[in-house]
């Protein structure tokens, strides 16, 4: 199968390993080349880490590279399978790129997104497609986490769900099936959590390490909401808060301020070398 992927950011990057792990042709299409050049290393990377933990062998690790192409160039896309889009959490952006695949995919084409919390209906709605889009939505470090939630906009029909659902599993991944609601599952109880985590520390309740500590050694939680933040990036958390107060109305889900702060500042986590933690 040919896949493609936009976006080489966070989730782009490790999307596109998955897939070429399991054999497939996978274009990494982002906007600049050094956009690409990143991702294209973050790969490289941690297939090298799983090289040095004798785990992949060198030969392995370089074929699954030559499976991935790395480009700017949208007509590269246009014979692909399956496309999954993983550039930036806003409407306004998806919807110019999902009409732009609509016009270089051909019709075959089943154009997913991964977005976090969006709607697919109001995605698909920039397509002549919309019975063909879909939510395919990985969870962060894509190669390592099990989960992909699947979700189905008004007009998805049952061949696309099929169709992403065994390639979910090909994968090595587990579907859930979900219906659109903003948030989905996961992140509507996640990201709120880590939304009231920054809270906790803006009011001096406790330390960036002690709340995180605290929730490692008292809930279990592998690392803490802080440190998750970090991960997923400040930015993509600020904004999926940002759709599930304007979707929901409900003061619960209004963004911390302090979250607000950091985005403001730049300080987005892992990505930019400092959020609550420094990297
Ligand atoms: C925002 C959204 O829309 C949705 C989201 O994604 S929400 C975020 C969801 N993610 C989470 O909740 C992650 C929570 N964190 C964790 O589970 C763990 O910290 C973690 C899995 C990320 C890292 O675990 P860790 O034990 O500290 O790290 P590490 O030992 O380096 O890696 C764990 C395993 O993954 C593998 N791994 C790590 N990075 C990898 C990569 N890029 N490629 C392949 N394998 C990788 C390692 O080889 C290792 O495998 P083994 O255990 O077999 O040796
Ligand atoms: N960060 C996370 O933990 C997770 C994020 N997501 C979702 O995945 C999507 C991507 O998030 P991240 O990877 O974190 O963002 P990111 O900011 O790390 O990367 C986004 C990339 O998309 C690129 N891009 C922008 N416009 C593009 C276009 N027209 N064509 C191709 N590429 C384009 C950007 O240049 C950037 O490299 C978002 O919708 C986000 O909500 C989903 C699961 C987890």
């Amino acid at each position: 199968m040919k896949v493609c992927i936009l976006g080489a950011g966070t989730m782009g990057a490790g999307i596109a390993q998955v897939f070429a792990v399991n054999g497939h042709e996978v274009v990494l299409r982002d906007i600049k080349d050094e956009f690409v050049e990143r991702g294209m290393g973050h790969i490289d990377s941690g297939l090298a880490r799983l090289v040095k933990k004798e785990k992949m062998t060198a030969d392995e690790k370089a074929a699954i590279m030559s499976r991935i192409t790395g480009t700017v160039d949208l007509a590269l896309i246009k014979d692909c399978d399956l496309v999954v889009e993983a550039a930036v959490e806003r409407m306004d952006l998806k919807k110019k790129i999902f009409a732009e695949l609509d016009e270089a995919c051909d019709a075959k084409t089943i154009l997913a997104s991964n977005t976090s919390s969006l709607s697919i209906t109001e995605i698909a709605s920039a397509t002549k497609r919309p019975d063909k889009v879909i939510g395919m939505h990985f969870f962060n470090p894509a190669p390592v986490m099990k989960l992909v939630e699947i979700i189905k906009g008004i007009a998805t029909s049952e061949e696309t769900f099929n169709t992403v659902k065994s390639i979910t599993a090909e994968i090595g991944k587990d579907g859930v099936a979900v219906e659109e609601a903003p948030g989905f599952v996961v992140n509507r109880i996640l990201v709120p959590m880590i939304n009231e985590a920054v809270g906790i520390l803006a009011d001096g309740v406790a330390s960036a390490e002690d709340i995180d500590l605290a929730m490692k050694l008292g809930a279990n939680h592998p690392i803490g909401p802080l440190a998750l933040g970090d991960l997923i990036g400040l930015d993509v958390c600020y904004l999926i808060m940002e759709v599930l107060y304007d979707e929901f109305g409900d003061p619960k889900y209004r963004p911390h301020p302090y979250l607000r702060k950091m985005v403001r500042g730049n300080k987005l986590g892992r990505k930019t070398g400092e959020g609550f933690f420094k990297y």
